[in-house]
């Protein structure tokens, strides 16, 4: 029997009602499996919970959250409470950065059952490799001076072991796919960081020769993410232009409500943690419609992890044979709720196994 300790984090806002839904979904995949014990530790660690204790998480969050196999968290922010740069910088980014998730893996491919919003969406299958440690998330910087002399520094950090490190990990994928890598860069215009960037990438390269490479700049890349997404395949990309080309990933699929993603750390010292793309969404909190695919799916992220491969891919078919039958969510079209999406998807689950 094997048997894996799962954190569970579900934030703020939807997260509160998706994260129950995948874990519904969970039970479901280790009862069919059979040999397979799904343990998990619930932590209410959110903005409400900073409102109530000044913090994100207590002291030894850390600690509690390092004792288990992997982390599952829903999504982090309320600005209504709590400024969104307190609410993740106090969880989200928090265990990203002090458990060396140093890459954030976020694909954006076609799945049967949703209707891209382009016209001729060509049955893309994107792999986006973000780095997840530094970049342009860099608590370097500051605010000095009031009124009009205020002046403020916002630093990026690129270190060669980092930028190394995402794009070796980019190029192993890219070879695994039988793919190719495009590098995001912005070196006309950002003149540090963005040349190294690409110095970084020829030096890598070296090792890679039977990948074809190539580079773009963001602002172009980000326009063929919605022309030609068919002639993507591994993009490696900085912290902030990896979030942002998720996001138009998400919107190329059909709704950022199916997205998933997983935090990887490579070194073994610290789980990994599962979350989707998306955040709390308090514009459809608590009406019940939260598109719980793109947890799921995050879910399968997770089992694909820890080599339950066969589980993911029975769960990938029920997903797209739920939505090819018309349950779904308002968000890409349907007009079932978050429930009875995953009643579904459970269904489908039980029938497939
Ligand atoms: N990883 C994270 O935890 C994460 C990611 C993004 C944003 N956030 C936080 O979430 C809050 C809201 O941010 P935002 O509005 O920029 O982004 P968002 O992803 O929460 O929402 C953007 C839009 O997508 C819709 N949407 C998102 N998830 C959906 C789902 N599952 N089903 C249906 N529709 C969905 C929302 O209703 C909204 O219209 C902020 O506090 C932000 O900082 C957190
Ligand atoms: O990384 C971020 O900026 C938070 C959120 O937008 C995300 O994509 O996880
Ligand atoms: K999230
Ligand atoms: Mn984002």
């Amino acid at each position: 029997m094997k048997k894996l300790d799962i954190s569970v984090i579900p934030g703020d806002g939807i997260g509160k009602e998706v994260v129950p839904e995948a874990l519904r979904v969970l039970d479901t995949i280790a009862k069919v499996h059979g040999g397979l014990t799904l343990n998990y530790t619930h932590y209410p660690w959110s903005s409400e919970y900073y409102v109530e204790h000044g913090k994100m998480m207590p002291d030894n969050g850390l600690d509690l959250l390092s004792q288990s196999d992997a982390i599952f968290l829903g999504a982090v922010g309320d600005p209504s409470l709590v400024k969104d740069h307190i609410s993740l910088g106090g969880l989200l980014l928090k265990i990203r950065r002090e458990f060396e998730q140093v890459i954030n893996i976020r694909p954006a491919k076609q799945i049967k059952g949703i209707v891209s919003p382009l016209t001729n969406p060509r049955d893309f299958d994107i792999m986006i490799v973000r780095e997840n440690s530094e970049g342009e998330y860099s608590s370097s910087g500051g605010r000095v001076h009031h009124g009009i002399d205020e002046i403020v520094v916002q630093n990026s950090i690129f270190t060669k072991k980092a930028v190394s490190r995402v794009m070796e990990y980019a190029f192993e994928l890219a070879r695994k796919r039988n793919g190719h890598l495009t590098s995001a860069t912005k070196s006309n215009g950002i003149v540090h960081s963005m040349p190294f960037w690409d110095d970084v990438l020829a030096e890598v390269s070296q090792n890679y020769k039977d990948i074809p490479t190539k580079s773009e700049h963001i602002d172009a890349l980000s326009a063929f993410f919605i022309t030609k997404p068919h002639t993507l395949d591994v993009v490696v990309a900085s912290n902030l232009f990896g979030d942002i080309l998720s996001d138009i990933g998400a919107a190329i699929m059909g709704s950022i409500g199916i997205a998933p993603a997983g935090n990887i750390n490579l070194n073994g010292k610290y789980p990994s943690m599962f979350e989707p793309v998306h955040g709390s969404a308090p514009d459809i909190y608590g009406k019940g419609i939260a598109n719980p695919v793109g947890q799921i799916w995050t879910a399968k992220m997770m089992l694909d992890h820890f080599d339950e491969m066969e589980m993911g891919t029975v769960l990938l078919h029920a997903i797209e044979q739920t939505l090819q039958s018309g349950i779904k969510t308002p968000d890409i079209g349907g007009n079932s709720n978050t429930t009875e999406v995953t009643d579904a998807i459970i269904a489908k689950i039980e029938e497939l196994a």
